[in-house]
């Protein structure tokens, strides 16, 4: 028994990636497409520029694209994936689960919202019952449920391990993020071959904020976010998928490279269908992880770390994840399966 799912923005580059990885999944069945208007009623092969490296499967290319309207999405799709742009998303995610919807989102507006649950199942599974507040202060019978920046993603937990063993201080964090990141129009190639360029809008904070609420703990009515402090630094390089980051955390006890590196290793993943065994992969070797190598570590979905090393408070190292894999579409389709999982679907 599969469960009827939608996509909300399924022509873009993340909407892509959904499709791709809900062809083969177990529980879920694609049954409904939206996009922009200029798209609505047209076939998906005629609506979407596919540039992803599996055909599409020959039942999506076939399936009629729908205006992103609750009026036009079937009753029996169960969960729905977004990848609106945030502004779209802001608007019409609301009016949505008003309609009795779930939503598994990926776009960014309200992942900071009080009653919103942001969430990385390996990490704060459990607040995901903020549903129950959203629900009621919203008077709604559907939910809205997000995901984090893709870099935010990358960090988090490595960052949750360390917090758990040894405290978390204090954060910094400089980034080297690829162009998948910022879509196919993002960024030309005049922009980014041969160059980086040190800014990135509205990253840095995603990351300083999201963090902290991911970290912070749920006691049935409202999340208290970390106190930990968070500075990043976001940098566009020209790779085209894979997010590496170089994190430095101070720590509140003594910590060593060898001590760290267990922690990593020993952090639970969670028992659901696209999450790792093994969550996070720690490397000896100094210079690893790099993103041709290790983006596609377990499917994409696993954190890759390396480069441990003992800082005057606490230890600097690397990390890597697939940023539209763990980054996007696969965290979004995680957070649909722990949806399920819970009962909220
Ligand atoms: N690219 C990436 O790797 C990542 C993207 N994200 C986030 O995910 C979201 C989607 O990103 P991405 O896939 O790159 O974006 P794209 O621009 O590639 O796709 C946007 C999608 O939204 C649809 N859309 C655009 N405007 C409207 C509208 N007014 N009403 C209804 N549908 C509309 C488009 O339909 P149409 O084809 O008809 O225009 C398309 O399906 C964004 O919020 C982005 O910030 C997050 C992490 C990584
Ligand atoms: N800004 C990210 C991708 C992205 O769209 O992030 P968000 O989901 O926070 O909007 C990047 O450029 O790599």
């Amino acid at each position: 028994m599969t469960t009827n799912v939608g996509i909300l923005g399924a022509t873009g580059a993340v909407g892509q990636r959904l499709i791709q990885l809900l062809d083969p999944h177990p529980e879920f069945e694609i049954t409904a497409l939206t996009a922009s208007e200029s798209s609505a009623g047209e076939d998906y092969r005629d609506a979407a520029k596919w540039r992803i490296d599996t055909p599409i499967p020959d039942y999506v290319a076939e399936m009629e694209v729908r205006a992103t309207d609750p009026t036009y999405v079937p009753n029996d799709v169960d969960l729905l994936f977004s990848s609106l742009p945030s502004s779209v998303g802001e608007a019409v995610e609301p009016k949505f689960a008003e309609e009795g919807y779930v939503l598994s989102s990926n776009s960014s507006n309200f992942r900071t919202d009080e009653d919103v649950p942001l969430t990385i199942p390996e990490v704060n599974a459990d607040h995901l019952d903020l549903i129950e507040v959203q629900r009621d202060e919203r008077g709604w019978d559907g939910a809205i449920v997000k995901n984090p920046n893709c870099s935010t993603i990358t960090m988090v937990p490595p960052l949750a391990a360390l917090e758990e063993a040894f405290g978390l201080e204090r954060v910094d964090v400089s980034t080297l993020q690829a162009v998948s990141g910022a879509g196919y129009d993002g960024v030309t190639s005049m922009e980014i071959i041969d160059n980086a360029i040190p800014h990135i809008g509205g990253e840095e904070e995603k990351m300083e904020t999201e963090s902290q609420k991911l970290l912070g703990s749920f006691d049935g009515a409202a999340i208290e976010w970390h106190d930990v402090d968070v500075s990043a630094s976001c940098n566009r390089i020209p790779t085209l998928d894979g997010h590496l980051e170089n994190v430095w955390a101070d720590t509140s006890d003594d910590v060593t490279p060898a001590g760290a590196a267990e922690a990593l290793r020993e952090y639970p993943s969670i028992d659901l269908y696209s999450s790792p065994d093994q969550l996070i992969r720690v490397f000896e070797e100094p210079d690893r992880p790099q993103p041709r190598l290790d983006r596609n570590y377990d499917n994409g979905m696993g954190i890759a770390t390396g480069g441990l090393k003992e800082t005057t408070h606490g230890i600097n190292f690397n990390c890597l994840a697939h940023n539209t894999l763990r980054g996007a579409a696969g965290a979004s389709i995680l957070n649909g399966e722990l949806l399920l999982e819970s009962g909220y679907i």
